[in-house]
């Protein structure tokens, strides 16, 4: 039951001349160690990956912050490279610093080496001030910039090196999304995290409490200690309670009836910080409200959060896109449109859901407005019947798709199916549904 969160791990003008790195190798202590620049340069990223592979790293690439932070939630780094400005005409470093703070707060192990202009030592100040390891200035020696950042990775805080290359277990807890309610409940983390204080994560199912509770626990001084997730629902959930310490992921207490909820106040030891996730913290008797609930950590609903969903949409086709082997693929401006106005069910995860299948449905890499609607799943289970020419076994799976895709609703199937409710039962008993 116990779980680790975290691994161990751990334009210019002439930016790139000469040697690969100082000790030159491509040996096994670098070559499984990645690095992430984060530039819109595709010209430096280019050079900048040969002398990295040269030198025996692996380099992946996010040419701004959005792309920065969808990486991020995705794998953790050894080292990331991150130049300062990012839009045309920018050259104050406010944008790098922006990001930097962000990875940071999300990550405090996080090893950053910035790169800034000849003149920037003053944002190379604020960014070692924020958190950086080091900086390198424009134009840089392969040499120098190599060996910077097997410095700054050697000096990483944590036991493992980063440098050995050890390999990546859990991402950083990454939340996407700019809306003024992620920009609160991050800063609220950040507040509430290092307090060994309870926190009930509250909200919709699917809204991303879950990853809350972790980002919650990664602001913590505890850390790199695990957390032992329980669910309240087992019959063994006592015994397991008894027997674990540090910090608990409590789950589901808003179900317990009230003698169960009085149980669970005995069996709580004193001395753990509780991260409870919920609903709403009404159904909790006062007494476990004040153990579990010192402090609420509201996550909005999707529907709530301005802009995000479609952060969120392009965040879940880059993942799927590299899980199913297909890259470039992304969403039209009118897909984008249909993410932003649908009102998705069960919040981030649905919308996720919808993104996966529309990327694997996506033959040329184009996710257009037909593959987000709710009824791809029907289109999906009508391809794959199609495959066995038989118009039984497609109508069988249609039904079967929209009803899934409606968890079992027969009005709401039968609407999306064009049936009666009436012609959708007699079908649903004719193929033993
Ligand atoms: N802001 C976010 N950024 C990135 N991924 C997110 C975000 N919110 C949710 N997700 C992803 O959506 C999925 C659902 O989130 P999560 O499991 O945290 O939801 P939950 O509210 O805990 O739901 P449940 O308790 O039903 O599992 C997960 O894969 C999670 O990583």
């Amino acid at each position: 039951m116990k779980e680790r969160l975290f691994n161990n791990e751990t334009n210019s003008d002439r930016p790139f001349a000469d040697a690969p790195s100082r000790n030159g190798r491509s040996d096994d202590a670098s070559s499984n160690t990645t690095i992430l620049l984060i530039d819109d340069n595709p010209a430096i990223a280019r050079a900048i990956d040969i002398a990295l592979r040269m030198a025996g790293y692996r380099l992946d690439t996010a040419s701004g912050p959005e792309e920065a932070y969808s990486r991020l939630a995705q794998r953790r780094y050894a080292a990331i490279l991150l130049d300062m400005n990012f839009s045309t005409g920018s050259a104050n470093g406010e944008e790098g610093l922006a990001c930097l703070r962000r990875i940071v707060a999300d990550d405090a192990s996080a090893c950053l080496v910035v790169i800034t202009a000849h003149s920037g030592i003053r944002i190379a100040v604020a960014a070692m001030q924020a958190g950086a390891r080091d900086f390198v200035m424009k134009p840089w020696r392969n040499a120098d910039l190599i060996a910077k950042l097997e410095d700054a990775m050697a000096r990483g805080r944590s036991g493992v090196s980063a440098a050995a290359g050890a390999p990546t277990v859990e991402a950083p807890a990454v939340l996407i999304g700019e809306s003024a309610a992620m920009h609160d409940l991050r800063a609220l983390i950040r507040r509430v995290g290092p307090i060994p204080a309870s926190v009930a994560v509250t909200g919709p199912a699917g809204s991303g409490r879950a990853l809350v509770a972790r980002s919650i626990h990664a602001a913590s001084p505890d850390a790199a200690d695990p957390v032992t997730r329980f669910d309240l629902r087992r019959d063994d959930r006592w015994e397991q309670l008894a027997a674990a310490s540090g910090t608990f992921v409590l789950h589901y207490a808003d179900r317990l009836d009230q003698v169960a909820q009085e149980m669970l106040l005995d069996h709580l030891p004193p001395s753990v910080r509780c991260i409870s996730i919920v609903h709403t913290i009404e159904p909790l008797i006062p007494a476990l409200r004040r153990r579990l609930a010192t402090i609420e950590v509201a996550v909005a609903p999707l529907a709530a959060r301005e802009g995000d969903a479609v952060l969120l949409a392009r965040h879940f086709v880059r993942i799927a896109a590299n899980r199913f082997g297909k890259p470039g693929t992304y969403l039209t401006q009118a897909a984008e449109g249909v993410v932003r106005t649908t009102s998705w069910a069960d919040e981030v995860r649905g919308l996720a859901l919808a993104v996966e299948r529309a990327v694997i449905l996506a033959d040329d890499g184009v996710i257009d407005t037909a593959l987000l609607s709710p009824s791809s799943s029907v289109a999906a289970a009508v391809v794959a019947a199609e495959a066995s020419f038989d118009l039984t076994d497609a109508e069988r799976a249609m039904i079967e798709a929209a009803l899934r895709e409606h968890r079992h609703n027969v009005t709401h199937a039968a609407a999306a199916l064009g049936l009666s409710r009436g012609a959708l039962y007699r079908r649903m008993a004719r193929y033993g549904l």
